[in-house]
C-alpha cells in the first residue's frame, strides 16, 4: 500500500515540506477514542498520543486530531507513536454535538464524497436526506444518495420513491442498492475512485455496516488483513473507522442517531438553492417567508412552483440553524460573564488580604 492509496496527495506533501516536517513520519488517523488514536502508515498501524505542546496549544475540541486527519508522527516505542502536528484539513464534516448546546463535533475530515444512506422501508424520509445534504454542503463534501434495502419493495414502489427524491433533491447522484441481493453493489464500487475518501452517513439500522462489509469483503487491501493478524495481544480500538479499499478509502461514522446542523448558512443556501434565489424577490429584506405580504416564496408555494414539504423543511432547518447560532452566542456570553466573575473574585480576595 502506498500513501496515495491512503489518500495522500501533492498538497499535503508541499505542506509537509513548507513546515520542515520531513524528519517525521506521515500517517492518517483511522480511529479516535478519548484522546487515544490509531494512526495508519504505509507500514503498520500505531497507537498514538499527542505531544504535550499540541495539547497545551489546543483551544477547542477541533484542534485535536480527528478521524481522517493527516498527522506528523515519530515512533517512541514499538508500535507506539507521538503525534506532533495535524495537517490542514481539506474538508471537515461536523454536526451539532449531541447534548452539548452550541458545540460542534467533528465526524470526519479530509472527506471527498459522502454516501447518504437511507433504507427504503421505515427510514425513508426526504427531510432527513436534506438534513444530511446541508451537512455535506456546509463541508464542501460531494453527496451521493444511496437507497438501500430495495429488496423489500417492488419495482413500481421503488420508481415512485426515486422520483419523489429527485423532485425535491436536484442534481445529486442517486444509486439504489440491496445488501441482501447485492443489486447495485458493483455499480457503487465502480463509482469509487482510488485515493478518494468516502464517508458513510445515515441513521442507525439503514445498513451502513452491512454495506461496508460488502464493499470491503473482496476489495479490502491486503495490508488491512495482515495488520489485523499482527494485532494479537496489542490493544487497539477494535472498531476501525477508516478502511483502505482497493478503490478508495471508506470512513464509517459512529452511530449518528441525532444529526443537528450547526452554523451552516452556505450549506442551507446550496441545499435549498431555488428557495434562496426566490427570496431575493421578497418585498422585505428580513422576510421570514411565513406571513409577510409580497413574499416571493409564499407565492411560489401557493402556485405549486415550490414543493410544500421542501418549503416546510427549509423553515425548520433555518430555525435550527438560528437556534444553534443563538446558543453559541449565549454560551460565549456565559463564558465571558464567568471570566468576569473570576476576575472580580481574584480582585476582592487580593484587596481582602
Ligand atoms: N432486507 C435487507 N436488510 C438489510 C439490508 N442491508 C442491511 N440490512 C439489515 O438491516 C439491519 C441493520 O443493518 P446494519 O448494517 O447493522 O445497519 P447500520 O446502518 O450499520 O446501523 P448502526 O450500526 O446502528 O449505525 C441488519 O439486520 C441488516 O441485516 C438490505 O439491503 N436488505
Ligand atoms: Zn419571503
Amino acid at each position: 500500500m502506498t500513501l496515495e492509496d491512503l489518500g495522500y496527495n501533492k498538497d499535503l506533501e508541499s505542506y509537509r515540506r513548507s513546515q520542515n516536517l520531513e524528519s517525521f513520519g506521515v500517517g492518517r488517523v483511522i480511529s479516535e477514542h478519548k484522546e487515544r488514536y490509531v494512526v495508519k502508515t504505509t507500514e503498520d498501524e500505531y497507537d498514538a498520543e499527542i505531544i504535550g505542546n499540541l495539547r497545551f496549544s489546543a483551544q477547542k475540541r477541533s484542534d485535536f486530531p480527528a478521524v481522517g486527519d493527516w498527522v506528523a508522527i515519530s515512533e517512541y516505542d514499538e508500535e507506539k507513536v507521538l503525534i506532533h502536528s495535524v495537517f490542514p484539513r481539506k474538508t471537515i464534516i461536523e454536526r451539532h454535538a449531541v447534548g452539548k448546546q452550541g458545540e460542534k463535533q467533528i465526524i470526519a475530515t479530509n472527506v471527498d464524497f459522502a454516501f447518504i444512506v437511507q433504507s427504503v422501508d421505515r427510514d425513508f424520509n426526504i427531510n432527513r436526506i436534506e438534513r444530511y445534504l446541508i451537512i455535506c454542503n456546509t463541508a464542501n463534501v460531494k453527496p451521493i444518495i444511496v437507497l438501500n434495502k430495495i429488496d423489500l419493495i417492488n419495482e413500481i414502489e421503488l420508481k415512485k420513491l426515486i422520483s419523489k427524491v429527485q423532485d425535491r433533491v436536484k442534481q445529486v447522484p442517486l444509486i439504489e442498492i440491496s445488501n441482501e441481493t447485492k443489486k447495485g453493489i458493483e455499480k457503487l464500487k465502480k463509482l469509487m475512485q482510488k485515493g478518494k475518501t468516502y464517508c458513510l452517513l445515515g441513521s442507525s439500522g439503514v445498513g451502513k455496516s452491512t454495506l461496508l462489509n460488502n464493499l470491503s469483503g473482496s476489495q479490502l487491501m491486503k495490508t488491512n488483513t495482515i495488520s489485523t493478524s499482527t494485532n494479537k495481544g496489542r490493544h487497539v480500538t477494535s472498531h476501525r473507522e477508516l478502511l483502505v479499499l482497493q478503490n478508495g478509502i471508506l470512513i464509517d461514522n459512529p452511530g449518528m442517531r441525532e444529526v443537528g446542523i450547526a452554523d451552516s448558512t452556505s450549506g442551507l443556501e446550496k441545499t435549498f438553492k431555488s428557495i434562496i434565489e426566490l427570496s431575493k424577490n421578497c418585498k422585505f429584506k428580513d422576510c421570514t417567508h411565513t406571513t409577510e405580504i409580497d413574499c416571493a416564496i409564499l407565492e411560489a408555494v401557493s402556485k405549486g412552483e415550490i414543493d410544500m414539504d421542501s418549503y416546510e423543511n427549509y423553515l425548520k432547518m433555518k430555525k435550527e440553524k438560528e437556534h444553534f447560532e443563538l446558543t453559541v452566542a449565549e454560551k460565549r456570553k456565559k463564558d465571558k460573564d464567568f471570566g468576569k466573575m473570576i476576575k472580580h473574585f481574584k480582585k476582592t480576595r487580593k484587596s481582602n488580604k
